[in-house]
Parts: C-alpha cells; sequence; structure tokens
C-alpha cells in the first residue's frame, strides 16, 4: 500500500476551570497552549512497523507480517470511530504483554499507536510498513494534555498517510489545518486512542488539541469562545509526575463513596465555570475592571478548594498557592491534578518586580516552567518545505542508547527561541522543524523558572 508520508503537530492545553467535572457532564472552559508535539510518518520498504518515542524513551518496531495477525480475519473492518474495540484492546494488551491493571507510560503509548494504526489501516487489508517519530515540548504526564496532543497526532498522521482524509497542504503552504469535516473525524479517532490512556475520558482534552483557541466542553459539544479579553497567566509545573487515569477514577469510586457530598461539589465546579464564561465575555464586550478581576480570582480559588475536596490535590499545589497568595496572586491545578500543572492569575497592573519576586519565590520550591503562548492553532500538517536541513544536538541527545542517550526531556530548552525537533531519519541528514517560540514576558530560563504568559484571545 502507498502511502502519504507527513508531518504534523498539535498543541497541549490548560484547563480554566471545570476538570474532572467535566468527565460527570459538567462545563468545562480550556485553552490551546503554543507548546505542541511534533510526529512525523514516514513511508518505509522494510516490512516493519516503527516508533521512536525519545520523550519516553521508547523505540520499538513490529514486523507487518506479526501485525498482520491481528485483523480478523472475516476482513472486517477494526473498530469503530465512536466506541473503543474492547476485544481489540484485549488483543493487544496481550500482544504487549500488559495486564488487565493500570497501563505504564510505556504500554499506554505503545496500545494507542497501534490501535490507531490498525484500525485506520485494516480496512485496506494492507498494513503499510513506516516509521512514526514523536517529539514534544510538552512535559509528559504534567496536566497539559500531553497524551490528547499525541493521540491527536497520530490520528492526523494515520488519516492522511491513509488518504482517508487529504492534506490540506497547497503547493504554496507550509502549514495548514483541516477543515470542519476531517478535524471531527481527527478528533473521534483522538479520542479512542485518549480512552486507551486516560480510562474515562471527557474528551475536551483532545477536542482542544484538534482545534485549538479556548473552548466551552460540556458532554461532547464544543463551543469555541471568540471572544474573550487578553488574560496573562504563570504556568507553573510542580514535576510531582501523576497518571490522569488513576486521578479521574479515584474521583469516580469517591463519588459512589459520597454521592451526595461530591454531587453538589461537581454542581458547584460546573456554576463556577459558567460563571468565569460570562465574566470574560462581559471583559471583552466592555473594559475589564477591577472588579472583574476580583471576580475571576475568586473563582480560581473556589474552584482550587473544590478540586482539593475530590481529593486531586497535592502538597506541592498547596504550596503554589500559598506561595503566589503571598504576593497577591491567585493559583489553581491544571488538568487532573495530583501534581503536575498550575496556573496563576496575573492582572494588567500586576508589576514587573511582583511577578520576578513571584517567581523567584516559586522556583526556590524547585517548581519549573516553560514559555508559551495560549490559544494557539489546534493540529495543523506541516510541509517537508517547513523542515530545514540541520543536525539539532537535542534529538539526537533524546533518541536513546540507539540515537544517542535519551535526556531528561521534561524540562523546556534553556534558551528563548528553541528548536523543536523533528523527526529522525537516519542515516540521512535530519531535518528539523525550527519554531520559535514567542512570549509575552521572557526572562532568561536560568534565570527564572517562570515566564507570564499572555492569554491573548481574540478580544482586546
Ligand atoms: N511525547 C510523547 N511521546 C509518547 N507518549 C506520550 C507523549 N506524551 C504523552 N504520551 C503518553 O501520554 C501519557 C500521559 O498521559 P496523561 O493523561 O497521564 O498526562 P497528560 O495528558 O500530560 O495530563 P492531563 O491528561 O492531565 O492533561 C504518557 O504516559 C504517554 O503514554
Ligand atoms: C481530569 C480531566 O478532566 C482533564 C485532564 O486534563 C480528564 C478529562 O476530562 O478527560
Ligand atoms: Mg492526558
Amino acid at each position: 500500500m502507498q502511502i502519504k508520508e507527513c508531518i504534523v503537530s498539535a498543541p497541549g492545553k490548560a484547563i480554566l476551570h471545570g476538570e474532572h467535572a467535566v468527565v460527570h457532564g459538567k462545563v468545562a472552559l480550556a485553552v490551546s497552549l503554543n507548546l505542541r508535539t511534533y510526529l512525523r510518518l514516514q513511508a518505509t520498504s522494510t516490512s516493519k512497523v516503527c516508533i521512536n518515542l525519545p520523550n519516553i524513551n521508547t523505540f520499538l518496531s513490529w514486523d507487518v507480517a506479526v501485525l498482520k495477525q491481528l485483523l480478523p480475519d472475516s476482513g472486517a473492518e477494526l473498530g469503530n470511530v465512536n466506541e473503543l474495540d474492547a476485544e481489540l484492546v484485549r488483543m493487544l494488551r496481550k500482544f504487549v504483554g500488559v495486564s488487565n491493571g493500570t497501563l505504564d507510560t510505556r504500554s499506554m503509548a505503545i496500545l494507542a499507536f497501534l490501535y490507531i494504526y490498525l484500525c485506520v489501516f485494516a480496512k485496506s487489508r494492507e498494513l503499510p510498513s513506516l516509521t512514526v517519530s514523536v517529539w514534544s515540548e510538552l512535559p509528559t504526564g504534567a496536566g497539559l494534555g500531553s497524551s490528547a496532543a499525541y493521540s491527536v497526532c497520530l490520528a492526523a498522521a494515520m488519516l492522511s498517510a491513509s488518504g482517508t482524509i487529504p492534506s490540506p497542504l497547497s503547493d504554496q503552504e507550509n502549514t495548514a489545518r483541516w477543515g470542519e469535516v476531517e478535524m471531527e473525524l481527527i478528533n473521534r479517532w483522538a479520542f479512542q486512542g485518549e480512552r486507551i490512556i486516560h480510562g474515562n475520558p471527557s474528551g475536551v482534552d483532545n477536542a482542544v488539541g484538534t482545534w485549538g483557541g479556548i473552548l466551552r466542553y460540556r458532554s461532547g459539544k464544543i463551543t469555541a469562545l471568540s471572544r474573550v479579553p487578553m488574560l496573562r497567566i504563570l504556568l507553573t509545573n510542580t514535576k510531582v509526575p501523576r497518571s490522569t487515569k488513576v486521578l479521574v477514577a479515584g474521583v469516580k469510586d469517591k463519588m459512589n463513596k459520597f454521592p451526595s457530598i461530591i454531587n453538589p461539589v461537581l454542581e458547584s465546579v460546573d456554576a463556577v465555570s459558567c460563571t468565569c464564561e460570562q465574566t470574560l465575555t462581559e471583559m471583552a464586550s466592555d473594559t475589564p475592571t477591577p472588579e472583574h478581576y476580583n471576580v475571576l480570582e475568586e473563582l480560581i480559588d473556589i474552584n482550587q478548594h473544590h478540586l482539593n475536596v475530590i481529593g486531586v490535590g497535592h502538597t506541592t499545589l498547596d504550596t503554589l498557592c500559598q506561595v503566589t497568595l503571598a504576593r497577591g496572586l491567585h493559583s489553581k491545578l491544571t488538568g487532573a491534578g495530583g501534581g503536575g500543572c498550575g496556573i496563576t492569575l496575573l492582572r494588567p497592573e500586576t508589576e514587573c518586580s511582583v511577578i520576578q519576586n513571584t517567581i523567584q519565590d516559586l522556583r526556590d520550591c524547585g517548581y519549573d516552567c516553560w514559555e508559551t503562548r495560549i490559544g494557539a492553532a489546534g493540529v495543523q500538517q506541516h510541509s517537508p518545505l517547513a523542515v530545514k536541513e540541520q543536525q539539532c544536538h537535542d534529538f539526537r541527545q533524546a533518541c536513546g542508547p540507539s540515537l544517542g542517550q535519551a535526556a531528561d526531556l521534561h524540562r523546556p530548552p534553556h534558551d528563548i527561541s528553541f528548536k523543536v525537533l523533528g523527526f529522525l531519519s537516519l542515516p540521512r541528514a535530519w531535518p528539523i522543524l525550527t519554531l520559535q517560540a514567542h512570549t509575552a514576558v521572557l526572562q532568561s530560563y536560568g534565570a527564572a523558572r517562570h515566564h507570564s504568559v499572555s492569554l491573548s484571545m481574540w478580544g482586546t
């Protein structure tokens, strides 16, 4: 089967309000980050399927002939884009050698890859040999939607390579986005990948990864919020590892144990999300006032306390909130919690010295951060022209023993503009995708672990 090579990328995300409640049908407000995951899919003639996942130090390959044995004899199509094929997942768990228990980092990534690869290409009964390389600016497992960006890239690349969706690139474009119909299909397959990794995802993460921008999300209904004000936000990573799947399951257990206590809390989180949306809309249609920011800050505090009640807080997140509050700033966890990342709201009048001192205080706690701009574009395809022939040290270091030493890749580059890598194609010189990361407020990475980030949306 002739497949089309492609390079795709998808953004990470931050949830302003509604994490965990959104799994149970409440409203969440989520924004895309300008930290992206990149995937390169190359056609090969090796009769093997290879994956290079340097961020999780995973480099594997399988014979196509062996993978073909996983296809149903009947020739029936595999996997329904709307439902996870439980029998296929069971077969793949056995094939990969994982028990029914909690999946580890490597197993989750491999299962999500094999599931989408087999389902998308099974229709043709011809499984192609290919190499997929993934590189991300997002820390894995930190609450910024790394699994969703990975799943969205897998879905977009497989659908494009198989010809299921056309390439959106024209001859004059280096980067392009798909139309609504194609993004809907990408999002649905990405959601299946998230279901393998998250267990019981709401779908908000893969929706933000697909469409980008700022979204109101409730039970699969996605509303792009076109007018929201400029907000400045600090992004902090406590670097405490945790599993979204485990945290989501823990909330469910607590709901089952104390329904009359937890259900009202989720209703209240829903009201927080809706009040925040209403406030942001007022701010965009009028001049933002100090009272608007007072409301946004109170909502952050209320939501953070609710997240502690449902059991997804962590002492490091408490420290983040205390340290920033001592400087008059309000913070909450973002994503699944239990460690990972938090966001801090900055007012327009917040003085630079206050930000610097807050950053220093948090840096002294050993926390980390990276720069990004919020409201980035969703999933994109990049042409090879977007790729420059230039060797880049980081990626080689990232690619493990066979390709250099694996490095600690959960930290962003040390300089302001960083090279995002692309994709190995040894032994030919390998291309990289160089992207300047632009940040509203920059400090040298080595001095300050935080950069204030402007939530610059389409509004004022
Ligand atoms: N760059 C990557 N390469 C390979 N696998 C990845 C990559 N990024 C994420 N993953 C997969 O996603 C898993 C992390 O998903 P998880 O949902 O726990 O964290 P998250 O998505 O970063 O946080 P949240 O869901 O709270 O936003 C990893 O264990 C790995 O299996
Ligand atoms: C915790 C959660 O609400 C957000 C994780 O980023 C899980 C989900 O919505 O799938
Ligand atoms: Mg995730």
